[in-house]
């Protein structure tokens, strides 16, 4: 049960409660705003803080997205968090807040942050394992540098969308094995990767120390890497993914800020070998994040980011350390959330086991791949404080017939 009870008297379950409050950036007609959830609504906040409700400093102001006030820091996100607590727990501000907000339903949910880098990991252990066996039969699952650094690769910032917008089935060059030549067509083995991504809000110079973690990181966000394994399995030997995974990627539209993480924080996984001392932290610790990937509205997993062997602060570290800077609206990416059980992975191909294994949803079909017309939807919740559930909202996409 919450203890803090807002005016808008929402059910204690609710998902975007006011221990919350994740950002946004939303249109209506030609306008775009930045904004502030709170149950079904969203306060409109350069409305708040025109009329003085609200001192962001300006970062609200005729902005479109959130990388103002990404950008801004810490000391700034916590007063505005304050106050939005405030403005929207209280009954006193009913009067002045009331007018400024709007019903979810009724505005367009827009990218709520510029992408200004994106980087994609592959921190799951089990996940790793899987597509290790399945790609490379013949050698060790797990690579020997897996466990001495989290492994990532550079993905193509201009290609996230936000969640909603539909995924034309890539084409490109794929080979079978047992093919003497590649081919030029739709890829025909179209998956997702269920992840959580962190954005950058305040940039670096240099290297982010692990510790500094807190000081940069604005918030999280769900990521579907949607991944065409046909045209992957083809091209990325020894550069690593490239079109196979650069065609769309999708991540919700809720900005869940890290203050709101705070209860969902947990232990981070045991080490071993030791990790170097720059990927170790005073605080080693990963969040508890439960995921749930519905496939066509059949939920066919329910990957635990609480598993994930690298943590945010670990990779945001490593990512890093050669001396690149950060940039406000870098956004990375978990990689693919695993768990140890069949029903607990965050791609379709190890759910069906690289096809062997269909899986039957409500509606009676079954599936490996994704077909054209299906939409995959990927929830998550985590823990907030007093019992309560942070919600982190949805994001979906619908396979569309190829361009
Ligand atoms: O192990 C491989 O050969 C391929 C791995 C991936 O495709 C996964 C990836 O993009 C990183 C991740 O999401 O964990
Ligand atoms: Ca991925
Ligand atoms: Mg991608």
């Amino acid at each position: 049960m919450s203890t803090e009870a807002s005016w808008l008297e929402l059910a204690d379950d609710d998902p975007f409660g006011i221990h919350n409050l994740p950002y946004c950036a939303f249109g209506q007609d030609r306008f775009r705003w930045t904004g502030v959830r709170i149950g079904d609504r969203i306060l409109n906040l350069a409305a708040a803080e025109g009329r003085g409700l609200l001192d962001a400093g300006g970062a609200f102001l005729g902005q479109s997205n959130l990388n103002r006030f990404m950008s801004a820091g810490r000391p700034v996100w916590a007063r505005v968090r304050e106050r939005l607590t405030e403005l929207l727990g209280s009954g006193r501000h009913r009067e002045a807040v009331e007018p400024l907000l709007l019903s979810v339903g009724d505005v367009r949910l827009e990218l709520p942050f510029e992408v200004a880098d994106y980087v994609d990991f592959y921190s799951s252990l089990e996940h790793a394992t899987n597509l290790g066996r399945l790609f490379r039969p013949d050698a060790e699952a797990l690579l020997p540098n897996w466990r001495h650094l989290p492994v990532g690769y550079h993905g193509r910032a201009g290609t996230v969308v936000v969640s909603g917008t539909d995924v034309p089935r890539p084409s490109g060059q794929r080979k079978a094995p047992d093919e003497p030549a590649p081919a030029y067509g739709p890829s025909a083995r179209l998956d997702i990767e269920a992840e959580v991504g962190f954005v950058v809000g305040v940039p670096s110079d240099g290297p982010v120390p692990i510790d500094d973690f807190r000081a940069h990181v604005f918030g999280a966000v769900l990521v579907n890497d949607w991944s065409a394994r046909d045209l992957q399995a083809w091209e990325y030997v020894p550069l690593g993914p490239f079109l196979g995974k650069s065609f769309r990627t999708s991540i919700s539209p809720w900005v869940v800020p890290l203050d709101a993480l705070d209860a969902a924080r947990a232990p981070g996984p045991e080490q071993q070998p030791p990790v170097l001392p720059y990927l170790r932290a005073a605080d080693h610790h990963g969040y508890e994040i439960d995921i749930e990937v519905r496939w066509n509205g059949t939920t066919v997993s329910r990957p635990p980011f609480a598993g994930m062997y690298w943590t945010p602060a670990q990779q945001l570290a490593h990512l890093t350390v050669n001396g690149a800077w950060a940039r406000t609206g870098d956004l990375y990416a978990s990689g693919t959330v695993s768990g140890p059980e069949p029903d607990q992975t965050g791609s379709f191909i190890e759910r069906t086991w690289n096809g062997a294994r269909p899986i039957q949803l409500d509606d009676g079909t079954t599936r490996t791949f994704l077909l054209d017309g299906d939409t995959v939807a990927i929830t998550a919740t985590a823990p907030g404080p007093d019992g309560s559930r942070i919600g982190f909202g949805e994001v979906a996409g619908t396979v569309t017939k190829p361009e």
